[in-house]
């Protein structure tokens, strides 16, 4: 039985453009996978302590573009806004056979392939990605062979699930349900404790309330097999306290309407963001 971690395989050399937020925890993703340190360089003109300290394990750290060349994979984990001055530089690393693993947000397959070339698959991941439990949309140009496809498939597992689709029009709202999510979920618990104030309990409590309560109700989804409206069902005593916290929540104006409102403006967003 072979037993070597995912990514002990995969052959380099993979290029990292932009080792931030998104970037790093993909690529603490991939060594915690056993990628080889070697096969990776990283470009990132301002790098955290901790991607500087990766550099010690083997990593190429801001190598000079004629020591790297045209890699097998290059990974763009930049803002889109920066793709546009700093793309064209990316160029140098695309060969022929070049994937091009784009997670930036709003920014189409063609304007990638047009700015740097390559086989283009377009993904977006979102920040519990840090700890191995991100989820991961994407999408493949046509260019992008079965191997290709596969390696992309191995990088973006290394944080969390993966789902394919084959119609791209469809990212703008993946950004805003799934890259997006996490920060309304954070929001949820930053405002559950702010109402816990309001309704008389010491700040320090409400906080540990708020946060342990969306921590572990996300972890009791995560392992249950019931779909959330039955876990939600499951606190909802009859004319009880929860009832009447969800007549206001789900009231005209409550989660669904602002729900709504607001992953429109993000898929809007997404969009823009593509001109
Ligand atoms: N933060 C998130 O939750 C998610 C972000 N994304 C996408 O990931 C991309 C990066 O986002 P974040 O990590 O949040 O931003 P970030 O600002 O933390 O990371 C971008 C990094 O790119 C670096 N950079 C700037 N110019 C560069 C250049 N010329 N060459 C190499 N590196 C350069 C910056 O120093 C920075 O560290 C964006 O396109 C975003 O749409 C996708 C999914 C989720
Ligand atoms: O806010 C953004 O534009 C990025 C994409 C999804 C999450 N963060």
């Amino acid at each position: 039985m072979n037993d070597a971690p995912p990514l002990a395989h995969l052959k380099g050399p993979i290029l990292l453009a932009g080792a931030g937020k998104m970037g790093g925890a993909m690529l603490t993703g991939w060594l915690a996978r056993g990628l080889d340190a070697r096969h990776v360089a990283v470009l990132e003109p301002q790098p955290s302590s901790e991607i500087s300290a990766l550099a010690t394990k083997g990593i190429r750290l801001n190598p000079a573009a004629k020591d790297i060349g045209a890699v097998a994979t290059l990974v763009i984990a930049l803002k889109p806004q920066s793709f546009r001055e700093a793309g064209g530089a990316l160029k140098l690393f695309v060969g022929p056979d070049t994937l091009v693993v784009s997670i930036m947000a709003g920014t189409t397959i063609a304007s990638i392939a047009d700015v740097c070339g390559g086989s283009v698959v377009r993904a977006m991941p979102n920040t519990p990605a840090a700890i191995g439990r991100g989820i991961t949309v994407a999408v493949a140009a046509n260019s992008v062979s079965a191997d290709q496809r596969a390696v992309a498939d191995a990088l973006l597992r290394a944080t969390g699930s993966v789902e394919w689709v084959d119609d791209e029009s469809l990212m703008d709202a993946v950004t805003a349900v799934s890259g997006s999510g996490p920060a309304y979920v954070f929001l949820l618990a930053e405002e559950l404790a702010r109402a816990g104030v309001e309704a008389g309990l010491p700040q320090e409590l409400a906080t540990k309330l708020a946060r342990e309560t969306v921590a572990g109700s996300g972890e009791l989804l995560h392992r249950s097999d019931a779909p959330s409206a039955t876990l939600r069902q499951n606190v909802t005593s009859p004319g009880g306290t929860t009832a009447a916290a969800l007549e206001v929540l789900m009231g005209p104006d409550g989660m669904a309407s602002l729900m709504i409102r607001a992953v429109a403006a993000a898929t809007r967003r997404s969009k823009e963001l593509a001109k």
